[in-house]
């Protein structure tokens, strides 16, 4: 098994982590996140000194092309692999894809399914998979359904935190204000604003664990993920999970899966 660098690329940072081995569970030997605005510094700043070469890398990508190029570019300055970007695809490492478009469904919530998944099935004392609620919350925030068997039933995509102040500051003149805490009864504008968009998120995951305990006859594992993750944590009203290495976990079952088969 080569050592592998992993990139998730969301819309607001780059995180990266390198491992000496891409087998699921490892742990990264360097890691790091950097805002979209400082990608071109990578092969100068923190690749010029990790502690060992990656042979290969796997990524995944939703910020656009520009993007994707400015990275590239990094990685042909840093290293001697070319890049290598996970598509979402019909079936992949026990996941079956239930979107209209296989291919359109965002790569970063293919992989956190499929890293949520592996982690599932290593999960369970009895050996009977779960279905699975897979929340992310990143610039914006996903609430992902998979059934027992795998199956991809849908999704839920909504504003995260950033873009729903964002919206509400630029259409309305009277709120303009610091960030507040989340209380259950706001009673000042900061609160207000804080909690509506904590809450709006709890409520969304709440009712999607509703539509899959009903839709599959079972409880789900619910896995939460992204950056701000640990923001929502105290305000959920579900039994959940934080892992903040789903994604890494995801690239780290893909590329251990294509290096069987090849190998095989
Ligand atoms: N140290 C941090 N740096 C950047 N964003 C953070 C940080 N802590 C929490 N956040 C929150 O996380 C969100 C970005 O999460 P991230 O997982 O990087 O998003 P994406 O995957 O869309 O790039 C921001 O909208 C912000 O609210
Ligand atoms: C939903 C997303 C914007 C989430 O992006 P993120 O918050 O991770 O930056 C991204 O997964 C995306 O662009 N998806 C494509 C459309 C879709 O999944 O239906
Ligand atoms: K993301």
């Amino acid at each position: 098994m080569p050592s592998l660098l992993a990139l998730d690329i969301g819309n607001t940072r780059l995180k990266w982590a390198l491992y000496a081995q891409a087998q699921p569970g490892s742990v990264p030997l360097a890691s790091g996140a950097e805002f979209l605005d400082h990608i071109d510094r990578l092969s100068e700043g923190p690749w010029a000194s990790l502690p060992l070469r990656p042979e290969a890398m796997i990524g995944c990508v939703v910020a656009g092309d520009a993007v994707r190029r400015r990275t590239e570019e990094q990685v042909e300055e840093s290293f001697d692999f070319e890049p290598r970007w996970v598509v979402s695809s019909a079936a992949e490492c026990g996941m079956v894809n239930g979107y209209d478009h296989p291919t359109r469904l965002g790569a970063d919530r293919w992989v956190a399914m499929i890293g949520a998944r592996h982690r599932m099935l290593a999960q369970v004392a009895d050996g009977l998979p779960r279905p699975m609620v897979v929340v992310m919350v990143g610039t914006a925030v996903t609430v992902e359904a998979i059934d027992a068997e795998g199956r991809f039933l849908g999704g839920l995509i909504l504003p995260g935190h950033g873009i729903m102040l964002r919206a509400l500051e630029s259409g309305t003149a009277g709120l303009h204000v610091p960030t507040g805490e989340v209380r259950e009864f706001p009673t000042n504008t900061s609160d207000a604003l804080t909690s509506g968009g904590t809450y709006a998120i709890a409520g969304a995951v709440e009712r999607m664990v509703q539509h899959v305990r009903r839709h599959c006859g079972a409880e789900p594992a619910c896995y939460m993920t992204g950056g701000a993750g640990w923001k929502m944590a105290p305000s959920m009203s579900v039994e959940f999970e934080l892992v903040e290495s789903l994604i890494m976990d995801g690239l780290l079952v893909i590329a251990g899966d294509r290096a069987a088969r090849i190998a095989g």
